[in-house]
């Protein structure tokens, strides 16, 4: 397993879902850095289970608690653990999972890796509930990155079929940015979003559930962050959104649609404003060569429906080895997409300010 991530940051992220707790250790933050404490449990609480008819029922309130690297309102330079225990687990609902794999979870992979050693209890630590400790410490990353004007926020672009506009991607200012980080289910066209969340509720009425894409911005970023060949700005990014359950496909800019378009089309024409390079369209999504050109970066994650349904499914009992039929028990949601937003933010941040420290050390972050 690795458990551990970062170049300069180093996160680990530990815990199950049905275990006691789940949590960080961020080692990399210089000491002295006062954290704003209520901001990181805003974050927390955007991701939160059992808020709403959208979302699984599991009701967890995820307020952290700080263990150890944080003393008198700052950093102390040490390893910041921090933890949210868990306290709605329901663990019955995964007795007949234990030898009945669900199809499109990890409960298959997991045995085949752990030889059966591993907590299948809700997933154990392939749940998306790991999610909150990464939430957790990329609000630590987000702070530090708003402190230098760098302000990230996404929009729900489509939920199965239903879809949306998407970001104009010259001109997005971090005001819109932040109202979308204020909204539960961020979209930019209400309509849109009402039919999106009537698809979540007619798949969930049929004991089904649904996908969907976000789109994410970052505006404010320097030029020049990004370390190709192995660490270019896009593959730091998308590890981190890689590493995130359910994240089937990550595009950048135009993405696979820039296949289908001329160089004379997909090239972004530079030009001045006020002695500033620019570019005049942002195909290739603030990113060429690896590196942030300083244009707003531009990013899609598709998420894939939740694999956890009511519906009769085909699988196999891997202690009979029969094939047999599912039907999935518990708590789930519908649509993994709206409690995701907040989780491909944060991968984002921590990619970002990983590469930031590459570029300018850490003295700039207190
Ligand atoms: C925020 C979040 C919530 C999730 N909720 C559920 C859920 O309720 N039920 C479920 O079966 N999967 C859920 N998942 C997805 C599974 O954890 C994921 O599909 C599984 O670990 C297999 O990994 P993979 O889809 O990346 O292959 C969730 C994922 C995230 C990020
Ligand atoms: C608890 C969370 O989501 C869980 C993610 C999840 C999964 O398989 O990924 C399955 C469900 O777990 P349980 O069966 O224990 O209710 C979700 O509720 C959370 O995101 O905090």
């Amino acid at each position: 397993m690795s458990g551990t991530w970062g170049e300069y940051l180093k996160l680990s992220l530990f815990g199950e879902s049905h275990g006691k707790c789940i949590g960080i250790v961020l080692d990399g933050l210089p000491a002295g850095l006062k954290l704003d404490l209520p901001f990181i449990g805003r974050e927390l609480a955007r991701r939160a289970p059992g808020k709403n008819p959208l979302s699984t029922p599991r009701k967890e309130k995820d307020e952290f608690e700080i263990l150890s690297g944080f003393f008198k309102g700052t950093t102390t330079g040490a390893p910041l653990c921090c933890v949210i225990w868990n306290k709605d687990q329901h663990s019955g609902d995964y007795s007949e999972l234990k030898d009945t794999v669900r199809p499109g979870h990890a409960d298959y992979t997991a045995m085949v890796k752990h030889r059966g050693f591993n907590d299948y209890r809700g997933g154990g630590h392939f749940s998306g509930r790991l999610t909150a400790p990464l939430v957790l410490a990329g609000a630590i990353a987000k702070q530090v990155l708003e402190k230098k004007g760098i302000m990230i926020g996404s929009h729900i672009l489509n939920i199965g079929g239903i879809r949306e506009d998407h970001f104009d991607s010259l001109r997005i200012d971090s005001g819109l940015l932040w109202k979308l980080t204020e909204q539960e289910f961020p979209i930019l066209s209400e309509e849109a979003g009402i039919r999106m969340k009537q698809e979540i509720l007619q798949a969930k009425a049929k004991e089904d559930s649904v996908g969907g894409v976000i789109e994410t911005a970052v505006v404010g970023l320097p030029a020049g962050l990004g370390s190709p060949f192995f660490d270019s700005a896009e593959s730091k990014i998308a590890h981190l959104l890689f590493a995130v359950p359910a994240v089937k496909g990550v595009e950048f800019g135009t993405g696979f649609a820039i296949t289908q378009m001329k160089g004379s089309e997909a090239n972004d024409p530079y030009a001045l404003a006020d002695d500033k390079v620019v570019t005049l369209s942002n195909h290739n999504g603030g990113i060429l060569g690896g590196i942030t050109n300083g244009m707003p970066l531009l990013f899609r994650a598709a998420v894939k429906p939740t694999p956890s349904i009511g519906k009769v499914q085909q699988t196999v009992n891997m202690a009979s080895r029969e094939e047999t039929q599912i039907t999935v028990q518990g708590r789930h949601d519908p649509c993994i997409v709206p409690r995701a937003v907040p989780v491909v933010e944060s991968a984002a941040a921590l990619a970002l300010l990983d590469l930031m420290i590459e570029k300018d050390g850490v003295t700039w972050m207190n």
